[in-house]
């Protein structure tokens, strides 16, 4: 079975008015509803005296603390739809945020609630009570609206390491494929789909797909989702009675629990863990991205919701056919301010995007194919009986008559015209004889002008040569007829002439229409026929294809309140008026795009001339191609340039001040200077010249004119600057995002491929295949970068356990290991260490217990000396333990670490189980942390890392290397 992805319509959207829970708009625009929930701090961050980082100062509003705000420099102050403090009930957060949005979906409207933030900030914890909430009030209305028959799906997937899991059929076990679908976007191939019988039934398939879902254990949350989940109800709503009625409101309402984003340090994520965040961060960032971009809206380009399956399967959710409800979940602790700040950032660009939901009506299957049927019937009664019945026939016979009558008129016009000349060639028989000396000259020059001023080019046209003779004859012998009879005949000729013309024209132009209307008509049939057969062949299909599968193939071919011509007839004129539409907005952009370059053109070439000039070409390129800089070191360096560009508010003014100063008076010189340095805007009350505006003002220095035109031009420059100053910071503020994100890219790549080499070794390296093959083109530092990083994973791994073979000084492992965090420097310090412990530990194997060697300093290195050396370490730190932590401390220490809580051993039994096992990296960093607190060595205070390259020499020098208790006093000491 195939499900569409949310926010697709299943089949044809009427666009008809309905009704929808606020209004009866047909399509309406909003913004994404942003709720923030600030969570109270729990056991952890309460045991940890973290402090409060945040507060929530009214329903809308959250700033930081006075002492984040010194650490972070960044805003303070966040404004949402709703803000919700660590009092806040679930309740409230669904009721005041998140309610209008869920039960859209009633409505045919879809609908999708994400919980977004930092994990173990509370996104679980708000989604199920959300859900619960919804699931409840949804059946809640259908109680009350017994006259709609509803019908509710539930499906459930999770993305997990960017395969999605069907969360109802977790048996396959394997990972789902995403289609695409030309018509309904991505489909998720193969995702059961549950019809819920009731609302009981509903949760308890909830129930399954959390029961499925991909949890693990962090140091952040016992219980962390490891994946996006989604689940999604699909609720259909047909009236009861109304048989007649054949469409039904159709929606999607999507509750998705994101996987919270996480610092491998804080999450101490290592192994499996390690490659779950780095797919979770992937995604997140793939979201982050792509709200960031609908977030400026139509300016913003390619959206890539292709960059990862969260945002391929939610993309109708984020800018499209949904309404959207975003709760960002916050820890208020201190320790994550970090994150919360991001969350924070990620919200305030969410708000920005709009999405555009409209209610889907899907046509019943059932009813639409009789509505066929009978539409098919009808337009084949139609194309068999011809006849005047339709209007087109009508129309046919009218015109037929028409030409008749036409006919008729011309005939008569002809009959008349030859008894005319019959007449007139009696009269001349009768008037022969006539006096030759009269002058028939004024008459005929009359009776001629006459005929050419009223039909000059017809006559000229249509009359042929034998015709033209004949009239010369006529009027030859007229000549010779009397003044007035000859006149009268004439002018009656040529009125019956051009009659004859006229009739001949319009009976040739009524012969032509009708021919083209016969042609349209025999084509409307057979446009009818083709539409009959199509539509026969739809209803064939329809029999044998599944209904939900071709909904909207039907819909697209008869909608069920008009007539199939009519639907093709408005889909033609629709997809002629898009055509139309995208050319005048080409035109536009074409006609902005001139202004644009017309302006710059009459920017006043001083400001462009000169040393200058190469920038002035670098910040129009730079411009214009603001979205292609290359992200290199050298685009730096260009950006400088850019911002130094001439149109920069800086150079700008400054370059008119030195033009000023050049031209003015001392005096004048200043008060410019003054104007230009204090009021950008400026004062300047004289309007732009054209001659000036275009001229080129260098060429003019030193005429009189030139200083005029500096002062004149002050205002329309100093807006100009203004403009290119806001465009500058803008520039600024989107060209160190990319960078940013460039970074937080290459570092999750960089995580991604520590991953796959995990997970290379963890199959033997069989059957791996790279996903995004883009993703692993890198410069060399970059790939260096990675290389490093792993090594680093894999070097530490060794020396901890090589410490743990050669028993070497726990507090020495302490600060090596909390000060070597994988910086490249630490290479050397690394492999420096690698080294002494490989030669440590094949010379314990030599010498075992049995011939004690003696290192240059005489102190005795044996596999015995390192355990003893290592026991008294241990007594010593013991000793520590009270003074160093606070009872409440130790006893939750000693409860975690199982260490009895009565008897005199407890500090040394407590103290002897650190560093004890090399394998488990949480337990390694646990260790760490708290020997370095009975040391009080804290990272970046009181230890360098150069002291261990001094303090350690290479094991070619023979000086054997043990860090044990002797070296430890030394240690202390720092
Ligand atoms: N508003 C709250 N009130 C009380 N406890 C809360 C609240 N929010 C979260 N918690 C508790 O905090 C812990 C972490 O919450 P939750 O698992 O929901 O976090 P999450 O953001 O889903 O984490 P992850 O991304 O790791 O899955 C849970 O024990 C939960 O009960």
């Amino acid at each position: 079975m195939t499900i569409k992805t949310p926010g697709t319509p299943v089949s044809k959207m009427d666009r008809t008015p309905a009704v929808t829970p606020g209004g009866s708009s047909r399509s309406r625009e909003e913004k994404i509803v942003v709720t923030v929930r600030l969570r109270p701090m729990n056991k952890r961050e309460l045991l940890a005296k973290d402090q409060v980082a945040w507060e929530c100062v009214n329903d809308h509003t959250i700033v930081s603390k006075p002492q984040v705000q010194e650490r972070l420099h960044h805003q303070s102050s966040f404004t949402f739809d709703k803000v919700f403090g660590p009092e806040s009930l679930t309740e409230n957060v669904y009721e005041d945020g998140v309610k209008n949005v869920a039960l859209s979906a009633l409505m045919g409207i879809n609908a999708t609630i994400f919980a977004y933030g930092q994990t173990s900030s509370g996104k679980t914890y708000t989604m199920r009570g959300v859900t619960e909430k919804a699931v409840n009030d949804i059946y809640n209305h259908i109680i009350k609206t017994p006259e709609r028959d509803f019908t509710i799906k539930i499906s459930g997937l999770e993305i997990y390491n960017e395969n999605v899991r069907d969360l109802l059929n977790s048996d396959s076990g394997r990972a789902l494929k995403l289609l695409d679908d030309p018509e309904k976007g991505t489909v998720v191939e193969k995702l059961v789909e549950e019809t819920a019988n009731n609302d009981n039934h509903l949760r308890h398939l909830i129930s399954i797909c959390e029961a499925q879902r991909q949890v693990g254990e962090t140091a952040l949350n016992d219980t962390s989702s490891r994946s996006h989940q989604i689940i999604r109800l699909t609720i259909q709503s047909t009236h009861r009675e109304n048989s007649d009625c054949v469409r039904s409101y159709m929606a999607s309402l999507n509750f998705v629990d994101l996987a919270g984003s996480e610092r491998a340090s804080q999450s101490q994520a290592d192994g499996t863990r390690l490659r779950e965040g780095c797919h979770i961060n992937l995604s997140l960032m793939t979201l982050t991205t792509v709200i960031r971009k609908l977030s400026v809206g139509k300016r913003s380009g390619h959206i890539p919701y292709r960059d990862s399956k969260l945002t391929r399967i939610l993309q109708h959710s984020l800018g499209g056919n949904a309404r959207t409800a975003i709760i960002c979940t916050l820890s208020p602790a201190l320790a994550h301010v970090e994150q919360s700040r991001n969350t924070l950032y990620f919200a305030n660009r969410a708000k920005e995007v709009t999405n555009n939901a409209h209610v889907n009506m899907v046509v019943s299957d059932k009813q639409l194919v009789k509505h066929l049927q009978k539409e098919v019937a009808r337009l084949e009664a139609e194309r068999r009986t011809p006849g005047p019945s339709t209007e087109k026939d009508f129309k046919i016979q009218q015109m037929e008559m028409e030409i008749g009558e036409l006919r008729r008129q011309r005939d008569d016009a002809q009959i008349q015209l030859e008894e005319l000349r019959q007449k007139l060639q009696g009269d001349q028989q009768q008037n022969k004889g006539l006096n030759p000396f009269e002058s028939p000259d004024p008459p005929v020059r009359k009776c001629l002008s006459y005929s050419v001023a009223v039909t000059p080019s017809s006559e000229n046209k249509t009359l042929n040569r034998n015709e033209r003779a004949r009239k010369t004859t006529m009027r030859q012998s007229m000549i010779r007829q009397s003044s007035t009879a000859p006149f009268t005949l004439m002018h009656e000729i040529r009125k019956l002439e051009h009659l004859q013309e006229q009739l001949g024209e319009e009976a040739t132009k009524a012969l032509e229409v009708l021919q083209k209307e016969v042609a349209c008509h025999r084509l409307g049939n057979q446009d009818a026929a083709q539409t009959i057969a199509k539509l026969q062949a739809e209803i064939r299909e329809m029999r044998t294809v599944k209904p939900s599968a071709m909904l909207k193939e039907v819909g697209d071919v008869i909608a069920p309140n008009k007539s199939v011509s009519a639907n093709l007839k408005e889909e033609i004129t629709r997809l002629h008026s898009q055509g139309s539409t995208i050319a005048n907005l080409e035109e536009q952009l074409e006609s902005v795009q001139k202004s644009i370059d017309k302006l710059v053109m009459s920017l006043p070439s001083n400001i462009s001339a000169g040393d200058e000039t190469p920038k002035t070409k670098n910040h129009h390129h730079q411009s214009k191609k603001k979205k292609l800089l290359p992200l290199t070191p050298s685009s730096a360096s260009n950006r400088q340039n850019f911002l130094k560009s001439p149109c920069s508010p800086l150079s700008a003014s400054r370059q008119v001040l030195d033009c000023d100063a050049e031209n003015k008076a001392p005096q004048e010189n200043n008060s410019s200077a003054a104007r230009g340095a204090t009021t950008p805007q400026g004062s300047e009350k004289e309007t732009p010249q054209k001659g000036e505006e275009s001229g080129d003002v260098s060429s003019r220095e030193g005429t009189p004119g030139y200083r005029r035109s500096s002062s004149v031009n002050m205002k329309k420059m100093q807006q100009m600057f203004q403009n290119a100053a806001e465009e500058n910071v803008r520039s600024i503020r989107a060209y160190v995002t990319e960078l940013k994100e460039r970074v937080a890219k290459l570092q999750y790549q960089k995580q991604l491929l520590v991953c796959q080499v995990l997970e290379l070794e963890a199959n033997d390296g069989a059957g791996y295949s790279v996903e995004n093959e883009e993703n692993t083109i890198m410069e060399d530092e970059e790939q260096n970068q990675v290389a490093w990083h792993i090594t680093f994973i894999e070097e530490r791994q060794q020396i901890i356990e090589l410490w743990h073979v050669c028993h070497v000084s726990i507090i020495h492992r302490t600060q090596f290991y909390l000060l070597f965090k994988g910086d490249q420097a630490d290479q050397i310090y690394m492999e420096v260490e690698l080294r002494r412990l490989t030669w440590l530990e094949q010379h314990l194997a030599e010498v075992g217990n049995a011939t004690p060697a003696r290192n240059c300093d005489e102190s005795v290195v044996s596999l015995s000396s390192s355990i003893k050396a290592l026991r008294r370490e241990r007594e010593f730190l013991a000793k520590r333990v009270n003074s160093r932590l606070t009872p409440e401390e130790r006893e939750e220490l000693y409860m975690k670490w199982d260490v009895p809580l009565e008897g005199k051993q407890r500090k040394l039994q407590f103290v002897n189980k650190l560093w004890t096992d090399p394998y488990d990296s949480r337990h390694v960093q646990e260790s760490a942390e708290i020997v370095a607190k009975l040391v009080g060595f804290c990272e970046s205070g009181n230890i360098s890392k150069e002291m261990f390259e001094l303090n350690f020499a290479v094991p070619s020098d023979k000086r054997q290397w043990n860090i044990g208790w002797d070296n430890i006093s030394n240690l202390l000491h720092l």
